[in-house]
């Protein structure tokens, strides 16, 4: 069997060698010559998987996609020619929503504002959308979910419309695939109209699809209104974002809030589980082992660290730095992004990132000399701090 797999897709050879021959090949370059005797298919989001692409192939078993978003894929053709497909959702959720609650705390800090205060708006509740809830849930914030279709399938939780949302949050986050037809399309869902409508102050974070931002009228409603804050990790364009703009961004990233370690090995052991249904064979191999252990063993907290009030925000700030620091890819965008072949090297070259699942916490409270520190006016609070903390995704032992 032969594997053609997208060289910046992590773990392939450790999940696929026992299928056949791997070949490793640049998903943006990628050819129909190339496709033409592979069996399997590994892609990530930038390669256009079109009926052009597989022009020359009859053989394929399977076409697998380590992503979440599927714009990229010619869905229907592959249907029509019965060729087995998967994506893998919410393989990257966890990533997404850490990462949107750091930018959040980040430019928080850069403002000197609390982020604990703000509404935030979130549109497109699905797995991105929830894992960004969570973390804000769990800091005790109260968010405005928007999602007509979760609303109409009875999704028990509240939601609200795109306006209101709009027109009352203090931050708006994006987390809808990007869709051209139907009811409630996405391409451009933040046009003029709706970019202006934002509150006073308002931030607008985009971690979905470039274009569910309509680029340019953002740039021009950004020139004259210096109250905005913007986090994009995605553009109009990639790779080449528009340099105007870039420089209006309090945050910009690469297309990488979706890549943690853990959410790329879970991305290609998706498919890995999806090729061995395929092929009638056990899933032999676990994702536990394929993700190093994080580079600290264990971090004690010190009980009266009260990381989820107000005043703890720095601290917080510092402890989900240890997982991700945003300012390091923020940094190197602004450096790299013009650059020929930069913003692609940037993405390969993204490896170290942790969820917070990886930082182990001491959960006993403790005194300075690692004694339990029984009875103390403060157990209580640390209990709350530290369920709180779990609630956000830290592994507390
Ligand atoms: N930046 C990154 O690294 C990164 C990582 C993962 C996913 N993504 C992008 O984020 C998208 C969302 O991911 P997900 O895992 O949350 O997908 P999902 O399918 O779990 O959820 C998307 C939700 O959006 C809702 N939706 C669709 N159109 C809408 C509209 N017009 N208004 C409001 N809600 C709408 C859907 O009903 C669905 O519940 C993906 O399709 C992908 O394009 C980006
Ligand atoms: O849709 C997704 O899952 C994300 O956009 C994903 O993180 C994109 O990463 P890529 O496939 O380009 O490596």
């Amino acid at each position: 069997m032969k594997i053609l797999a997208d060289e910046n897709m992590p773990y392939v050879e450790e999940l696929f060698a026992q299928f056949g021959d791997i070949e490793r090949v640049d998903g943006r370059a990628l050819t129909p010559e190339q496709v033409s005797q592979a069996d399997v298919l590994l892609v990530r989001s930038i390669t256009k998987v079109t009926p052009a692409l597989l022009a020359h192939n009859q053989r394929l078993i399977f076409v697998g996609s380590a992503t979440i978003g599927t714009d990229h894929i010619d869905l229907q053709y592959l249907q029509q020619s019965n060729i087995p497909f998967s994506s893998a959702p919410g393989c990257n959720a966890t990533a997404v929503g850490e990462y949107a609650f750091i930018a959040m705390l980040e430019l928080a800090r850069q403002l000197k504002q609390p982020l604990k205060d703000k509404v935030v708006g979130i549109v497109g509740a699905g797995n991105t959308g929830s894992a960004v809830a969570k973390c804000l849930t769990a800091y005790g914030m109260k968010v405005m979910l928007c999602d007509p279709f979760k609303q109409a399938q009875g999704d028990e939780r509240d939601f609200y419309r795109l306006d209101d949302v709009i027109n009352q949050a203090d931050v708006v986050s994006l987390h809808v695939p990007l869709t051209r037809e139907g009811e409630y399309p996405t391409w451009h869902l933040f046009d003029d109209k709706r970019l202006s409508a934002l509150k006073p102050n308002a931030w607008l974070l985009n971690c979905c699809r470039g274009d569910v931002v309509d680029n340019q009228s953002l740039l021009a409603i950004k020139q004259h209104r210096d109250d905005l804050k913007l986090v994009l990790d995605v553009w109009e364009g990639e790779p080449n974002p528009m340099a105007e703009l870039v420089a209006l961004v309090d945050i910009a990233t690469p297309h990488i809030a979706g890549y943690s370690l853990e959410g790329k090995a879970r991305g290609t052991y998706m498919l890995y589980q999806k090729l061995c249904d395929i092929v009638k064979c056990p899933v032999t191999k676990s994702l536990e082992d394929l993700l190093p252990p994080f580079y600290v063993a264990q971090f004690k907290l010190n009980e009266q660290a009260d990381l989820m009030a107000v005043a703890g925000q720095q601290r917080l700030l510092n402890l989900c730095r240890m997982a991700y620091d945003i300012r390091d890819d923020d940094e190197r965008f602004r450096q790299q992004f013009a650059i020929a072949g930069g913003f692609d090297l940037m993405r390969k070259q993204h490896k170290h990132r942790r969820e917070f699942s990886a930082l182990q916490l001491n959960s006993t409270p403790m005194n300075r000399d690692g004694q339990l520190s029984h009875p103390n006016p403060h157990v209580g609070d640390n209990v709350k701090n530290l369920s709180a903390l779990e609630s956000l995704g830290f592994n507390l032992k």
